[in-house]
């Protein structure tokens, strides 16, 4: 059904170059679209959208053009994107420790990649607006309609609570803008300073070899910072951290009422970088379409049924100006397949000269049930995919630019492996993730350490 939208705001500022119909912001209406809301009240999604018009955004456009910028030295082979957060943040985990836990996870995590691999490290969180989600079938194993992330519906498994909600999409605004208003006041006001590189290790890290390991390295950059107070030398570098904000394109209704028009373009200013996934990447569909009209960093995943074709296809329809830092490739292509399957693709999308950002997200790709049967992935797959990818990239002479990890700060026991070993039976005693497993904390800085030793060489 396409949707009434009569009072897009961009279009009445007076001198615009641009607006929202010139720009086609309101194409994707027309087209095909996977994992659509199952929304029934489309009265109250208009009204809702209507209202998410006028709000102030999450994000700014000059923040989005600098991660693009920023992107762009890592398109060139300068520098390393590191993303991660929740599979599905929830309105509920929208806490003060939760995002500082999730937060110093990823700072902790840039700091090993940045000393060992002495490459500066983008950060990127999936955080303040990842509340939907893509999933397989439309009904779960209780035969309720699935749980689609906490903008659309209810974690609760009650048919009342499954049912898609447009008001959520306010709510997870709400909760959006709480968290970036939160990160960007903490990042910049103390705990993101690099003198207090050891307050990041949480208590249940320090005693593990991997939180050692990282007191090791927090020990030689008090040293290197005590060496250069004494010269007199200081940065703001020092002292604030940027985390730029991302999440899945999914529920486009909310992404496209959240774009405004600045100038002659359109940002997507509900988060600086935005992705569509495996499951809505077709390039005739209403995702691509969408993403394809807005100025920010973007990012397509792309899985083991990926062609090279299709690739190309996609950087000539997202990226037609070939702009440094606007399209980064994100491969999930699972650890038995992505040495068979990347090199043609990074072979051809190279050799047409396309500039992107190469990622890699290994844990889409090696999702598995446990005998126990739990949602499950293991932690060595999850490194051999990093492994073949940074392979792939070193045979082809190209730069593998990234990874893309879904962890926390807590010390969960959702992913099988690691240091801690842990197994199928200890699955249950902290499995708290509404929808995928995510590192723990100790995991995510053990992947952090081989990822440096990676790059390193
Ligand atoms: O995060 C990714 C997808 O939403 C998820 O893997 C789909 O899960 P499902 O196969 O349980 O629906
Ligand atoms: C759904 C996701 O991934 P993919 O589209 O690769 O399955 C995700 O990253 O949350």
């Amino acid at each position: 059904m396409t949707l009434q939208w009569h009072h897009l705001r961009d279009q009445d500022r007076p001198g615009q170059q641009a607006d929202a119909t010139s720009l086609g912001l309101d194409r994707w209406r027309d087209l095909p679209r996977d994992q659509m809301p199952p929304w029934t009240d489309y009265a109250r999604v208009d009204e809702v959208c209507r209202t998410l018009a006028n709000v102030p955004p999450i994000v700014a456009p000059h923040e989005v053009d600098q991660l693009r910028q920023r992107l762009a030295l890592v398109a060139e082979g300068k520098a390393f994107l590191l993303q991660g957060g929740d599979c599905a943040e929830t309105f509920d985990d929208n806490t003060e420790s939760h995002l500082l836990g999730n937060a110093r996870t990823l700072l902790q995590m840039a700091v090993v990649l940045t000393y060992a691999a002495s490459m500066p490290v983008i950060k990127v969180g999936r955080v303040a607006g990842q509340y939907t989600k893509p999933r397989s079938n439309a009904l779960d194993s209780l035969g309720l309609p699935v749980y689609r992330g906490d903008m659309i519906n209810s974690l609760e498994a009650t048919p009342e609570a499954r049912v898609a909600d447009p008001d959520r999409m306010v709510r997870a605004y709400a909760n959006a803008a709480a968290a970036m208003n939160m990160l960007r006041a903490f990042l910049t006001g103390g705990i993101a300073d690099l003198r207090a590189v050891h307050d990041w290790n949480k208590d249940f890290v320090k005693q593990s070899k991997a939180g050692e390991r990282y007191d090791a390295i927090g020990r030689e950059i008090d040293r290197a910072l005590a060496f250069m107070a004494a010269c007199g030398v200081d940065d703001e570098a020092l002292h604030n951290v940027t985390v730029f904000a991302s999440h899945e394109a999914l529920a486009l209704e909310y992404d496209r009422a959240l774009t405004r028009v600045v100038g002659d373009k359109a940002y997507g200013l509900s988060g600086h970088f935005l992705w569509i996934g495996e499951r809505t990447r077709r390039l005739d569909g209403a995702h691509i379409d969408f993403i394809s009209r807005i100025a920010n960093p973007i990012g397509v995943k792309i899985g083991a049924g990926t062609s090279p074709e299709w690739a190309l296809e996609v950087c000539e329809k997202l990226n037609p100006d070939n702009v440094p830092g606007r399209l980064t490739l994100i491969s999930r292509m699972g650890n038995q397949k992505i040495r068979d399957v990347l090199p043609e693709i990074v072979e051809r999308v190279n050799a047409a000269g396309h500039k992107v950002v190469w990622q890699c997200d290994p844990m889409h790709g090696n999702t598995i049930e446990s005998a126990s049967g739990y949602k499950t992935r293991q932690f060595d797959r999850i490194v051999d995919e990093v492994l073949g990818f940074f392979e792939v990239h070193r045979g082809l002479g190209t730069h593998p630019g990234g990874i893309h990890i879904e962890l926390t700060g807590e010390d969960v026991t959702e992913c099988l492996g690691g240091a801690q070993a842990i197994e199928d039976a200890d699955l249950s005693m902290r499995y708290e993730t509404a929808c995928d497993p995510r590192l723990n904390t100790q995991q995510s800085l053990e992947l952090a350490f081989l990822v440096a030793e990676m790059l390193r060489h």
